[in-house]
């Protein structure tokens, strides 16, 4: 028998077979990669069958100082935008799905108490249960856990709560949840970047942030703020998405940039940050996200399930390049002066 070693590839008698670690999801580009492997394995010589086994580990990383970590909970993804109305809700739950339609473990925790649409759009209603009388399950629908203040108290209720108490019922929302062992959970955070999304970016253990705004100037100036708000309690800024950025007419094919064209890019471009791509202004989108089953699960192989999937995947590896969570294997070294 002859074996060689290739670059990590073991060849038996013109076999060869290895395995490929990825730190994100990717499902949909598995055949690609697969092929792609294949045929590089193939071309050096004395290949002649080759299998390649593709793994998926997606690991915990690091969040703000002294921020406790959920423990069942990997990373932390705040969907928030600057301004009301620009389509936050509608990418959280369609990143969510994307994510778990590329095979992650995903739940979703909706934080806009002035507007909790998740029930909505993720097509689920009724009380979590609770079986200890303090934790409660999360509540599931499209393969995504999902929790929302809506299932908690009336959102004419919740709109009145002052900042200290919208915040704390977040956090207990937040931690009171057996989230059942997530590789990411995201956050559709309150809009605006008042007192509650600003203390929520501080107590939350955020791995990262994901802007969305529409390419509109007021929309863009509020980004702004929603990314130095971010910045300043020191959660990276995984990207910006541009929502609504134009409109095919169905009917002519015309295409019309509603709200002004490339606003999110030049932003992104402005302050050195990813542009995770742009979603355009569809009615399918919004009549699937009303009805309870967005895009991503409603058209799954549709163009725009594709658009969301690859600001999934990006938002993906953009975490799985970031500094691993070591909090767990080193102490704390806290230095003070002596008396
Ligand atoms: N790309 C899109 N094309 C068409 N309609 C959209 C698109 N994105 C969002 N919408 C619709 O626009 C409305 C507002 O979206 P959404 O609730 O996601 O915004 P939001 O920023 O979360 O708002 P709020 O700040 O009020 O919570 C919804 O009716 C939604 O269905």
């Amino acid at each position: 028998m002859t074996t060689r070693q290739l670059k990590g590839l073991r060849v038996d008698d013109g076999d060869v077979a290895f395995e490929v670690e990825l730190g994100y999801p990717a499902r949909s580009q598995e055949p690609a990669l697969r092929k792609a492997l294949v045929a590089a394995a193939r071309a050096v010589p004395g290949v002649e069958n080759v299998s390649v086994q593709i793994v998926t580990r997606i690991t915990a990383h690091a969040v703000q100082r002294g921020v406790p970590l959920l423990p069942r909970v990997k990373n932390i993804v705040a969907v928030a935008s600057g301004k009301g109305g620009v389509g936050k809700s509608t990418t959280a739950v369609n990143l969510a799905l994307a994510l778990a339609a590329e095979g992650a473990s995903v739940g979703l925790l909706d934080a806009d108490i002035y507007g909790p649409s998740q029930p909505t759009m993720m097509g689920v209603q009724g009380r979590p249960q609770s079986h200890d009388g303090q934790t409660m399950e999360p509540l599931e629908n499209h393969g995504v856990q999902v929790i929302s203040i809506g299932f908690l108290v009336e959102p004419d209720q919740a709109m009145i709560w002052r900042g200290p108490m919208a915040t704390q019922a977040l956090e207990q929302l937040l931690r009171q949840t057996n989230w059942r062992d997530l590789d990411y959970l995201i956050i559709d955070m309150p809009p605006g970047t008042g007192d509650i999304a600003l203390t929520l970016s501080q107590r939350v253990p955020l791995t990262g942030a994901v802007i969305v705004t529409t390419p509109q100037d007021i929309a863009l100036l509020d980004a702004r703020k929603g990314i130095r708000m971010f910045e300043k309690v020191g959660v990276p800024i995984l990207g910006v998405v541009e929502n609504m950025s134009v409109h095919v007419c169905p009917n002519c094919g015309h295409v019309e940039h509603i709200f002004g064209e490339g606003g999110g890019r030049r932003m992104a471009a402005d302050f050195g940050v990813d542009d995770l791509g742009a979603l355009p202004l569809n009615l399918s989108i919004r009549l699937q996200a009303d009805s309870g089953t967005p895009t991503v699960a409603a058209e799954p192989d549709g163009e725009i399930a594709a658009r969301y999937k690859a600001v999934a995947r990006q938002v993906a590896v953009k975490i799985a390049q970031r500094a691993k969570d070591y909090s767990s294997k080193f102490p704390t070294i806290t230095v003070s002066k002596g008396t």
